[in-house]
């Protein structure tokens, strides 16, 4: 397993934002990680990332907690925040470079122009981030989060705001990613799950109330699409599973 999450609560203040939930993902495959507003995804993925302690629980990245060893677990994930914070004043290619340089990565060169040619910015890498589209923008946090080449991407909401084409390229470079690393991929919309994921958790009120592979849905959920089963489970009155 390359994510083992055990047990997991966070709480902000009063208000517990995750509730004990435990799941596993494996490399090779896109874990489409879908909830309605405020289920906790964000919360689970921030923990993930490193970025904010759980307050108890466990999670680890290829067998490193990533609260007690998190420098550790953190080289071997890439983290895009649902907010994509960008250096706005930086060119691409300066900020691509800034960002080598925090990983420490040799042959940082190469590495930029691969990067740049995967995610489809060669048009813009001279140009300064405040003037590219969003879509743009979004290509280049990718670029960011794929740049040291972790194991482990994790993408909050990666299309929210693209146009079709847009969302396509991304859905598609996410799916071609997905081959080779873990994905956890947060989103709201069925379509994106059933374009790109292989396996799919849905969270509903701090709880995972259904974690199965794609190909299963007929299966465990006969005579329902994936949209009535996520309406189905996280409608307020749901029973949790
Ligand atoms: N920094 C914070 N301080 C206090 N409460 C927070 C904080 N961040 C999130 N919450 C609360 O935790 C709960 C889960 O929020 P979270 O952002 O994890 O949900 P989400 O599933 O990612 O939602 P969305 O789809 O709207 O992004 C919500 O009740 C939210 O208000």
């Amino acid at each position: 397993m390359s994510i083992e999450v055990t047990t997991l609560h966070k709480s902000y203040g009063t208000n517990a934002a995750v509730k004990g939930i435990s799941f596993r993902a494996k490399p090779g495959r896109v874990l489409g990680f879908l909830g309605p507003n405020g289920a906790g995804k964000s919360t689970t993925l921030k923990i993930l990332s490193g970025s904010i302690p759980p307050t108890s629980g466990h999670a680890s990245v290829y067998g490193f907690d990533v609260y007690q060893d998190s420098l550790t677990a953190r080289q071997h994930i890439g983290y895009l925040p649902e907010h994509n914070p960008l250096y706005l004043d930086m060119y691409v290619h300066e900020m691509l470079a800034f960002a080598a340089g925090i990983h420490r990565i040799t042959r940082a060169r190469e590495r930029i122009a691969e990067v740049i040619s995967l995610t489809g910015l060669e048009s813009q890498q001279y140009k300064k981030i405040n003037e590219l589209s969003k879509g743009y923008r979004q290509r280049v946090g990718l670029a960011q989060t794929i740049l040291h080449d972790p194991k482990v991407l994790i993408l909050d909401e990666p299309t929210s705001g693209l146009d079709p084409n847009q969302l396509q390229d991304i859905r598609s470079l996410i799916k071609q990613l997905g081959i080779q690393k873990t994905v956890l991929l947060s989103t709201h919309i069925m379509q994106e799950v059933e374009a790109v994921c292989d396996d799919v958790i849905i969270i509903h009120q701090g709880h995972i109330v259904a974690d199965f592979p794609l190909e299963e849905l007929a299966v465990r959920y006969p005579d329902l699409d994936l949209e009535s089963l996520f309406m189905r489970l996280t409608t307020p009155s749901s029973p949790i599973i």
